[in-house]
């Protein structure tokens, strides 16, 4: 891993009428780490990932990308289009509801290959080819390319969206719940998928979940937040085998009697 940090958030605050969504939440995510944002419904978790994605603009605070060549770059401080760039190419978003994330009336070839012209590449037959090897690589067999997902099951979904974001490997990825919605068995089988993709390309990811168990399989590093706050940080085996924070403490001995 690098020694700077991929994202790096300061003092973000940002409020809802009198709800305090985020709370001074400062956080790193490190180059090739997966972290994972854990907390019960509405500690603020999603916020949090939109305003670091740059999608809401936080009360205060601000968040800065390192881009590959070093630089850095104010993510609330650059115009809609350099934000919708970025996007596009370095960073890659999955969202629960694979709605949200495909274009459901156009192929599945379609939808990873639209994505390989989005960032300049144009031979239709290497767009092709490359597509169907993701669609392999997410367990949807080669046959199914023609089809729209409309067609297919939510496991297929979900993995196709996986495969629409990953095929232009995207340096940073923003995960919403992306097994939310899905039956337990498809779940594990799509978080052993997961693990495996971002451990071979090496990507940052940012994970926001409330399945402790989801973030034991696929996160480094762990933040705990409540009300806004973050309450706990830490190496995942650390915060969950050694919780301090009463919270968290609560939060896993609730999984473990479950
Ligand atoms: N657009 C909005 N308008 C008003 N209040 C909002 C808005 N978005 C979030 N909130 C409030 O901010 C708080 C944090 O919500 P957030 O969705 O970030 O929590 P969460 O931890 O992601 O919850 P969940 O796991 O249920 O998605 C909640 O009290 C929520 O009601």
């Amino acid at each position: 891993m690098s020694d700077e940090p991929i994202l790096s958030a300061q003092g973000l605050r940002l409020s809802f009428g009198p709800v305090r969504a985020l709370d001074d939440v400062s956080i790193d995510v490190w180059p090739g780490e997966v972290l994972a944002i854990v907390g019960e419904s509405g500690s603020g978790k999603s916020t949090l990932l939109r305003v670091l994605a740059g999608e809401t603009r936080p009360d205060a605070g601000s968040v800065t990308y390192r881009d590959p060549q070093g630089g850095t770059r104010d993510v609330h401080g650059m115009t809609e289009a350099a934000r919708r760039r970025l996007a596009r190419t370095e960073w890659g978003f999955v969202h629960q509801d694979p709605r949200d994330g495909l274009r459901m009336a156009v192929s599945a070839g379609g939808n990873v290959g639209e994505r390989l012209m989005a960032v300049g590449d144009r031979h239709y037959g290497n767009i092709r080819e490359e597509a169907a090897r993701w669609l392999e690589r997410v367990e949807i067999p080669r046959s199914r390319i023609d089809d729209a997902p409309r067609l297919f099951s939510g496991g297929m979904r979900q993995r196709l969206q996986i495969a629409r974001t990953l095929v232009t490997r995207p340096r940073l990825v923003f995960m919403d719940e992306p097994t939310g919605g899905l039956d337990v068995s498809v779940q594990a089988r799509l978080l052993d998928l997961i693990r495996a993709l971002v451990a071979d390309l090496g990507i940052a990811v940012i994970l926001v979940t409330h399945d402790i168990a989801a973030a034991r399989l696929l996160a480094h590093r762990m933040v705990v937040m409540r009300q806004g706050r973050v309450v706990e940080e830490g190496l995942t085996d650390r915060v969950l085998d050694d919780p301090r924070h009463p919270y968290t403490q609560l939060l896993v001995s609730s999984v473990l009697a479950a």
